[in-house]
């Protein structure tokens, strides 16, 4: 039996429980995000990439479940001096968001900054999972953003937060990708506690507001 569900929820593949959650990448021009993408994807790191938009897929295992990433990957198009905005479309479909910032540049940083502030206050409920990540490690020479910046950008907004170098590493790539999964599970079981209290409290105010009533 295979059973398909999008959006991060569980669904049965033969008797084997899985997991789709769709992974949204986002970040200023050429911090990496495809690099991010293709090592995730295929271990590698091939040096230049196209600016070609894409859903990518694969199937993991975290925790002993099957979790299948659905990665968008998109180039960065903003740099004409307009205000930030962030698709709507891509913002409703993301189970989890990675943000990418180049540790050597510190446009990359405030543009995550600001990036962050507009999923926040999208409509997407604000609790949506964030992985904020400072890339290109292996420069760290060059570097314009401390690690203590990045961290304190992500705890202020309860975000993962990784210093990673697509360049160099697979395992700490592999590391963000897993982080998210677990926000994305923390967060979807507390959407169904907070749903199963309102529900009591539904029922509890039934009976109450009938007795007074009769
Ligand atoms: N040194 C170093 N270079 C990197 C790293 N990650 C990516 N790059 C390089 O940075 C450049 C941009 O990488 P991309 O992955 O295309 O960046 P992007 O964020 O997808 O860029 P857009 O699609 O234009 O938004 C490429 O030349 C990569 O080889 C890294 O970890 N270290």
């Amino acid at each position: 039996m295979v059973v398909e569900v999008r959006g991060g929820v569980e669904v049965m593949e033969g008797n084997q429980p899985r997991v789709e959650v769709n992974v949204l990448l986002l970040g200023a021009h050429s911090v990496g995000k495809s690099a991010l993408t293709v090592r995730f994807l295929t271990r590698r790191f091939i040096g230049e990439y196209g600016d070609i938009e894409s859903v990518y897929s694969r199937v993991d295992r975290i925790d002993a479940q099957d979790v299948c990433f659905n990665v968008w990957d998109s180039p960065y198009t903003q740099d004409d001096g307009k205000s930030l905005s962030l698709p709507d479309k891509q913002l409703q479909w993301a189970d989890g968001i990675v943000l990418v910032y180049s540790i050597c540049d510190r446009r990359s940083f405030h543009v995550v900054r600001q990036q962050l502030q507009l999923i926040r206050r999208s409509r997407k409920p604000s609790s949506v999972p964030v992985v904020v990540v400072g890339n290109k490690l292996d420069l760290h020479c060059h570097r314009s953003v401390s690690s203590e910046e990045g961290r304190l950008l992500a705890l202020s907004q309860h975000c993962g937060f990784y210093e990673v170098s697509a360049a160099e590493t697979y395992e700490d790539v592999l590391l963000v990708f897993q982080r998210l999964v677990h926000l994305i599970r923390e967060s979807r079981a507390l959407r169904k506690s907070s749903a199963g209290v309102r529900r009591i409290v539904r029922s509890v105010s039934a009976v109450f507001g009938k007795k007074r009533g009769e």
